[in-house]
């Protein structure tokens, strides 16, 4: 086999080789007193051919710890590698190249395009980036995400479920070295986010693909294979091969020690 995806094993990091690579990474919105330190000096690694959860309170930092990862929000210091590529620095018409070429999206809202097919919208960035698709790829990706027979559907004549896959397989269709999820179980019910945490899982291990996805669901975690713990915009915690009641207790030990910070500081306030 010759495509990159298949040169390495599926499901894991063949030689520890990494997808994405952060140190130092910190992002403030604002400026003066209202500053606001979304991450602060983040070092993180995301190994290639893993699938890696990002968890943590609302306004911890996961969505900008993404966005930054993906080279959609400039960093206010150190530096983000995709791959070997260093992109903060990077211009942006290199940037949007970048993401383009080698970043696959997958957000809350689907972003499907109501008047295209199903198959049109698989491809779209691809006809838009002017590239053809690899047909066999294509083909593997349709049927690993089971949409043979909906090709032809427009996202109205689709299920919530079946429109998500669509996105999955938008997302998957140019074989990007990384796919970042953001909450893509969120506006699902239980049995159509179980179907497409399955189906990310699958991108990981029968496509050999890497994943980042945020969640706020210990049951959507443990569909990955280590999940990173964010809080007040550091990572505080990891997780290997968690299961959703160990992600659960991890969760709640947070809220009791941030209720406890909580508690002090207006203490101290006071
Ligand atoms: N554009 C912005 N301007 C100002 N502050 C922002 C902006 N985006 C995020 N923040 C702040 O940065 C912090 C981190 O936000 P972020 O969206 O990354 O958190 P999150 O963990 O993804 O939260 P949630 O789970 O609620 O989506 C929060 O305090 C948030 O209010």
């Amino acid at each position: 086999m010759s495509t990159p995806a298949a040169e390495h094993a599926p499901g894991r990091a063949r030689d520890g080789s990494i997808a994405a690579r952060a140190r130092g990474l910190t992002k403030a919105y604002g400026s003066g007193e209202t500053t606001v330190l979304a991450l602060d000096s983040v070092d993180v690694d995301i190994a290639r051919g893993r699938f890696t959860a990002v968890m943590g309170p609302s306004g911890s930092g996961k969505s900008t710890l993404m966005h930054c990862l993906a080279g959609l929000d400039s960093v206010s210091a150190g530096q983000v590698w995709l791959g070997d590529t260093e992109i903060t620095g990077l211009k942006d018409r290199e940037l949007t190249r970048l993401r383009r070429d080698r970043i696959g999206f997958m957000f809350q809202s689907f972003n499907l395009i109501p008047t295209l097919t199903a198959a049109e919208n698989i491809t779209l960035p691809m006809d838009i980036a002017g590239r053809r698709p690899d047909e066999t790829w294509l083909d593997q990706v349709i049927d690993t995400l089971g949409l043979r027979g909906r090709l032809t559907h427009r996202p109205s004549q689709l299920s919530g479920g079946q429109q998500q896959r669509v996105a999955c397989a938008r997302a998957l269709a140019s074989r990007p070295e990384l796919i970042f999820a953001d909450e893509p179980t969120g506006n699902l019910d239980s049995r159509a986010g179980l179907e497409v945490l399955g189906f990310l899982r699958r991108a990981v291990d029968d496509l050999g693909q890497s994943v980042v996805m945020v969640t706020h669901d210990p049951g959507a975690a443990a569909h990955s294979d280590l999940v990173l713990f964010l809080g007040d915009g550091r990572i505080v915690d990891r997780m290997e091969q968690p299961t959703a009641d160990a992600v659960l207790e991890r969760m709640k030990a947070f809220d009791v020690v941030r209720g406890r910070l909580g508690d002090d500081s207006t203490a101290q306030e006071g």
